[in-house]
């Protein structure tokens, strides 16, 4: 570790490899042709109608980078690969890379300096805090998978902290949906109202009817800063939110939740949580890079700086819990 070591910058420069190749693997389908069993690269290229150079190429890679087991009968899933990025399997996930891997993502990252030269992306209009940022509707088509553990742990935190009976929970900037229509499928009495803009809760209340809840799933649609949210919400959900916006904004719109919440309701944020010393664990540090990439003043905020905003928001009892299978935390504040 402490002997210096060039492999390290050959690797990093070159690493835009691995995410085209399995970003392409995705697309092939090749995890879920060898979701039956191993199979040779020849065999691979037939059913996905590749060439046979190629397959053998990206199968050798995706080996080494600990996708696929090579072995005497050809190419095999690891474990990984085998729960998440085959299509046949429940736990499907592959579907994220249209979001984490687009094009319109990854081209920012042509000029990291620029951004650093200005402190803040170079995107137009703010990047992805603006009104018309179009990724938001693939964001929401795409991304729900990743989101089920913490999905599952909110609901069942949900369902600890309350008592029997009605239960009105504000899913603020819902995507997808997935976070209040778990609850709502784990709660027959809860009624969710999902908050985003116009085109994304499509994509949710397209989610809440397929899970069978879309009576209990109420829109409103807009700027969740300017939108007037109601009152008398259990609990109001900031699921991967408040990490695109400074500070004072964090503040103001944390005021205006605190006064949409019955007493004794709460808070849930979910998001990349760092470390006070801002370098570990890695997923949630190097969100701070995603957000100087894609905002003008997002980052990733650690739990010091979370309890900061939210005692000036008027909540005095803010906790950090980890979430399970998830790189995620969340901060469970009362209003006491
Ligand atoms: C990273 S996604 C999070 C979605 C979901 N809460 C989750 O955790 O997976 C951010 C969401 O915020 C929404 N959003 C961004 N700016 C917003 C704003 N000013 N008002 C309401 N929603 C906004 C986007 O449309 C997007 O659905």
């Amino acid at each position: 570790m402490n002997e210096p070591n060039p492999v390290i910058i050959f690797e990093t420069l070159n690493a835009f490899q691995r995410t085209g190749a399995l970003k392409a693997a995705i697309e092939l389908k090749v995890f879920t042709v060898l979701g039956a069993g191993p199979l040779p690269a020849t065999a691979i290229a037939t059913a996905t109608g590749t060439s046979e150079r190629g397959m053998r190429i990206l199968c050798d890679y995706l080996a080494v980078i600990g996708f696929l087991e090579k072995s005497v009968d050809g190419y095999s899933l690891t474990p990984t690969a085998a729960v998440f990025l085959d299509q046949k399997s429940a736990s499907y996930m592959g579907s994220v890379a249209g979001f984490v891997a687009a094009d319109a993502i990854m081209d920012t990252y042509r000029d990291v300096a620029g951004a650093v030269r200005k402190g803040g992306t170079l995107l137009a209009n703010g990047g992805s805090t603006n009104v018309g940022f179009e990724l938001w509707v693939e964001f929401a088509k795409s991304m729900a998978p990743m989101m089920k553990p913490a999905a599952h742990f909110i609901a069942d935190l949900v369902a600890e902290k309350h008592d029997a009976g009605p239960l009105r929970v504000l899913d603020i900037a819902a995507g997808h949906g997935l976070f209040g229509i778990t609850i709502a499928e784990r709660m027959p009495d809860a009624e969710i109202v999902a908050q985003d803009f116009e085109r994304v809760l499509e994509v949710a209340n397209e989610n809440a009817k397929l899970a069978g809840v879309h009576d209990r799933y109420t829109l409103l649609p807009g700027d969740a800063m300017a939108v007037e949210f109601g009152e008398n919400y259990d609990f109001i959900l900031l699921t991967n939110f408040l990490h695109h916006f400074g500070t004072d904004t964090c503040i103001t719109l944390l005021k205006k939740v605190r006064a949409a919440l019955k007493p004794g309701g709460f808070a849930v944020t979910l998001d990349f949580i760092p470390n006070e010393d801002r370098v570990t664990p890695a997923v949630s540090a190097t969100f701070a890079l995603t957000m100087l990439m894609s905002t003008d003043q997002g980052d990733a905020y650690t739990f010091a700086e979370y309890e900061q905003m939210f005692a000036a928001a008027g909540f005095g009892n803010n906790r950090l819990i980890d979430v399970p299978n998830s790189p995620s935390r969340l901060v469970l504040s009362c209003n006491a």
